[in-house]
Formats: structure tokens, C-alpha cells, sequence
């Protein structure tokens, strides 16, 4: 997963893009860039300038100073998680910035495509030369080999020809392009501000509003699934930008996982709020929770792991009252924030490292107690084995571990770098006789009293549907149904690598 965020016609495209990016780093945390476009009125050309490195947004922008050369009108910015392409080769770093034969053009990607590997091969036998080994980078080589004379044009041309999931900001010349892929597996969401003196409108594009709240940006609406939206001069002045659309898909496919792990809280995606869906989780696992409290109890103590599984927990201990099981929810485990996000760190070693680093209970809570543990997904099952290890040396009673989810069955080959399949702590069991037998097997490997995944159905029933829609969602990673073809994805991000 990656975040990106766009800006335009702003006095500070650089430092509103590094705002935005901060508060999407959740997304993200291998590496950070800005690249900034510069119209001058005078040469009728604009400049591109660019600040990249690997790290976090803050370290990447430590120094104050590489703002006084982002100057310009518009910018657009990216935090990679990446899924093709080496993680540590700073060459796909993005955003990729290019000069071609109508200008300018820069790039910046969240998502993964599904024939890129064709598509490279194809390109690399008509002589392109890749720079990077990262997915992104054949979309503006397609750009730039399509017949039409408009960027707008050559970007529908390039994104008619790849497959896969984009959610995609673009700087060509002095204009700003945002697209979506017709199955809207990715978020992205279009804001506005408006100047009070001139009344021209500023519009930015970022993939949760999180990233708009700080800003104060008002959030507009969704770029639509198979939307290519063009902000320019003109959109500043109407207040409106343009749109072309790709044709559409028979159906679409909203990461459900966006709102199960990945999505900040307090973001609207898909139109709606990460809050109340997870609420909604944590309600429906309620629901299907058999845990009774023990009769010297007065009410089960539910405890989140930090922070993701924290709304959810909040819906569980809820809907546990309503349904007459008392239930109090507790903080057991305090969480070290300056550990980043240990799902999305690349490499099992400093995952588990840093998710023993990450944690610490809270030995007055836990202690001889019953304890509902919520956390919202489990994937290898690092995080899920070392913290029951850490919370049994609080001696608590017992404890039942209730996931917010499904089991992860199936890699994502759409921009979430789940391991392959036999990394997946599922494939571990993946001989068991039935469902529950597995499910039975993996509480003993995890070593807790009960364990719970929330049904498909409970995970369907959280997510509200769309109209005239026949499939809104996808769930591959959960059932195996992907809706779109993998054609060549791999989940060796490092195939092109040599
Ligand atoms: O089974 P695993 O491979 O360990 O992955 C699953 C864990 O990773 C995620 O948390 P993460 O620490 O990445 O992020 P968070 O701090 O936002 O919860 C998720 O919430 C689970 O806790
Ligand atoms: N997770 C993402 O969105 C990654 C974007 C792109 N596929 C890369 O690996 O750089
Ligand atoms: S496979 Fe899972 S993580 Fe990937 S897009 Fe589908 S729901 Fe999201
Ligand atoms: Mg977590």
C-alpha cells in the first residue's frame, strides 16, 4: 500500500504535500518524495523539482531548508510499501519524474499491476529503458509512446492498456491528472479550498482525507472508479474540474482491508467513515462471540492491540452491553509509537523485533483476569504470537483472542504486500479436515484459551453496499475470488530486480 497526495494552485504546494504525506504515512514507511512544478508566466514552461530519499516522510524532510527550491504552483507526493520493485532501491523511489516529448510528466502510484510484467517486456523490446524495477514506471512510458498530442489523451491511452489496481496522482506540465481504476480497488478522494480574496479554488487529491483535515481542505468527493480527473487553469477559475472515464468494469472491487487494517480511522474512504465501519466489525464479532464471563466476573475485560483493532473493540464492547454481556474495555497493552506499523515492514526479522519492541502490558489490568483480546487481522502471526507470550507473563486467567476479520487465505496482488501464500500463517494448517480444525490448530500454535475470526458474512454485513452495484467489494484475500485477472503479478517483488 502507498499513499499519494496532489495539489493545485497553491502558494505552498511543497509544504501542503509534506503535511499530507505526514499524516498518510500510515501507509507507507519506506520512502518519501516531493515533486514540485513551477509555471513561469514569462517562459510559458514549467520546472519540475524534486526532493526523494528512503525513510520516513519527517527524516526525509528534516531539512527545512529543501523547501526555499520546492517552490511552484502544484506538487504531488507518495510514501511507498512497496510491492514490485526492491524495496531498497532508492530508483523506485517515488514520485518518478520524466522529461518526454510534450514536456513534463510526473508519477506518483498506489496500487499494483497485474500485467506489468508483459507490458515491461513488451516496452523493453521496443528499445524503453526502465530505470526503476517498480510496476509504476511502464504508465508514463505508455504515456509517452501513445499517438495523442495531450497529456490528458496519452495517460487514457497508457491507462487503457494496464491492468490491476491504480489509485494515481499525475503532474503533467502545469497540470494535475488524478485516476482511478475502474474496479476502485484503491482509495482516492478529491478536496477544495477556497481563496477568500481572489475566489480561485485550490483542489487537492489525497488517498484518505486525513490528509485533508489538516490542511483544512474541504473533502469533495471520491475520484470515481475509471475516473481521470484534469485540474488546470482553468478548474481553478470554474471551480470544476474535468473528467474522462475508462470503460467501466462488470463489477467493482473496493479493498475490503482497507477498512478491516489499513485505513485511518478517522479518513472517509469509499465514501464512508473507517470509524463506524470498524465499529461495525467490532459489533458483528460481538455478535458471533461465544465467551461468557466467568461468575466471579462482573464483566469480560476486552483489551485492543494497538491501535489498529482500537475501534473495533470500542463496536465489540458496545454491542456486548446491548446483547447483555456486560463487557469493560480496558487498556492491557501500551504500544510504543515511535514503532512504526510492523505488518507493512518489509523483511520477517526486524518485524519481529520490532513487534516485541512495540508492545508493553500493563501487569494491574491483565492480571488474573479473563481477557477478550481484539486485533483486527492476523497474517504471518508475529504479532499475534509474541504479544500472547508477553500478556501471559501478566498471569491473567485466560485468554481469548477475537479477530476483527476473516483468516487470510490468499496473497494480494493489488498493492498489499501479504506474503506468498506459504508465509501466511493459514497455509501453516493447511491440511486440516474442516475450518474449525484449522482455526483449532492455530489457537494451539498462538497459544490462547480461544481464538475467533469473524465470519465472511459478519465481515459482508459490516460494509455498506453501493446501489445498482453487483459486487462492491473485493475479498480475494479472504476467499480466493479475485475480480481481476492476476494475469503475470508475482508476489516476488524483486523479479525485475537484477
Ligand atoms: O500477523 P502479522 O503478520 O503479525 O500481522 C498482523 C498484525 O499487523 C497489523 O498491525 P501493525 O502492527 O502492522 O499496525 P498497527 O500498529 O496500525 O496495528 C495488524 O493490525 C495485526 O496486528
Ligand atoms: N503499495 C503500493 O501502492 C505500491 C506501489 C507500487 N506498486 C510500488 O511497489 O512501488
Ligand atoms: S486481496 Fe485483500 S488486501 Fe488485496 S485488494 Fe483484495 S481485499 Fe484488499
Ligand atoms: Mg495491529
Amino acid at each position: 500500500m502507498c499513499g499519494v497526495f496532489g495539489v493545485y494552485n497553491s502558494k505552498t504546494p511543497a509544504e501542503d504535500t509534506f503535511y499530507g504525506l505526514y499524516s498518510l504515512q500510515h501507509r507507507g514507511q519506506e520512502a518519501a518524495g516531493i515533486v514540485v512544478a513551477d509555471y513561469g508566466e514569462d517562459k510559458k514552461k514549467t520546472i519540475y523539482r524534486q526532493h526523494k530519499a528512503m525513510g520516513l516522510v519527517a527524516e526525509v524532510f528534516k531539512d527545512e531548508k529543501l523547501f526555499d527550491k520546492l517552490h511552484g504552483h502544484a506538487a504531488i507526493g507518495h510514501n511507498r510499501y512497496s510491492t514490485t520493485g526492491a524495496s531498497k532501491s532508492t530508483n523506485n523511489i517515488q514520485p518518478f519524474s520524466l522529461i518526454y516529448r510534450s514536456g513534463n510528466l510526473a508519477i506518483a502510484h498506489n496500487g499494483n499491476l497485474t500485467n506489468a510484467r508483459a507490458l515491461r517486456k513488451e516496452l523493453t523490446e521496443k528499445g524503453v529503458i526502465f530505470q526503476a524495477s517498480s510496476d509504476t514506471e511502464v504508465i508514463p512510458h505508455l504515456a509517452a509512446l501513445s499517438p495523442e498530442n495531450e497529456p490528458i489523451h496519452q495517460i487514457y491511452h497508457a491507462l487503457r492498456q494496464v491492468q490491476g489496481a491504480f489509485s494515481i496522482v499525475i503532474l503533467a506540465n502545469d497540470q494535475l491528472i488524478a485516476a482511478r481504476d475502474p474496479y476502485g480497488v484503491r482509495p482516492l478522494a478529491l478536496g477544495k479550498k477556497v481563496d477568500p480574496d481572489t475566489g480561485e479554488a485550490s483542489f487537492y487529491i489525497a488517498s484518505e482525507t486525513c490528509a485533508f483535515d489538516i490542511l483544512s481542505v474541504e473533502y469533495l468527493r471520491d475520484v470515481e472508479p475509471g475516473e481521470i480527473l484534469l485540474i488546470d487553469r482553468v478548474s481553478t477559475r470554474t471551480h470544476k474540474p474535468k473528467s474522462l472515464y475508462l470503460p467501466p468494469s462488470k463489477r467493482k472491487a473496493r479493498c475490503i482491508f482497507e477498512y478491516v487494517y489499513f485505513a485511518r480511522p478517522d479518513s472517509t474512504i469509499f465514501q464512508n467513515s473507517v470509524d463506524k465501519i470498524r465499529r461495525n466489525l467490532g459489533k458483528n464479532l460481538a455478535r458471533e462471540s461465544t465467551v461468557q464471563q466467568s461468575n466471579e466476573d462482573k464483566h469480560l475485560i476486552v483489551a485492543s492491540v494497538p491501535d489498529s483493532s482500537n475501534t473495533a473493540a470500542l463496536g465489540f464492547v458496545r454491542e456486548s452491553n446491548k446483547i447483555n454481556r456486560p463487557a469493560r474495555f480496558e487498556h492491557g497493552l501500551i504500544r510504543n509509537h515511535y514503532v512504526g506499523r510492523t505488518f507493512i515492514q518489509p523483511g520477517k526479522a526486524s518485524r519481529e523485533i520490532k513487534v516485541r519492541s512495540k508492545y508493553n502490558i500493563i501487569r494491574g489490568v491483565l492480571q488474573n483476569r479473563q481477557i477478550i483480546l481484539i486485533d483486527d487481522s492476523i497474517v504471518r502471526g508475529t504479532t499475534a504470537r509474541m504479544l500472547i507470550k508477553l500478556i501471559r507473563e501478566a498471569n491473567p486467567k485466560e485468554i481469548h483472542l477475537h479477530i476483527s476479520s476473516p483468516p487470510i487465505t490468499n496473497p494480494c496482488f493489488y498493492g498489499m504486500d501479504f506474503p506468498t501464500k506459504g508465509q501466511l500463517l493459514t497455509n501453516l494448517f493447511i491440511g486440516a479436515a474442516s475450518e474449525q480444525e484449522e482455526v483449532e490448530s492455530i489457537r494451539q500454535y498462538i497459544g490462547v484459551d480461544s481464538l475467533k475470526y469473524l465470519s465472511l458474512q459478519g465481515l459482508l454485513n459490516s460494509v455498506p453496499q453501493f446501489d445498482h452495484e453487483t459486487c462492491s467489494y473485493c475479498t480475494a484475500c479472504f476467499t480466493g475470488d479475485y475480480p481481476i485477472k492476476i494475469e503475470d503479478a508475482t508476489t516476488d517483488k524483486e523479479e525485475n530486480d537484477v
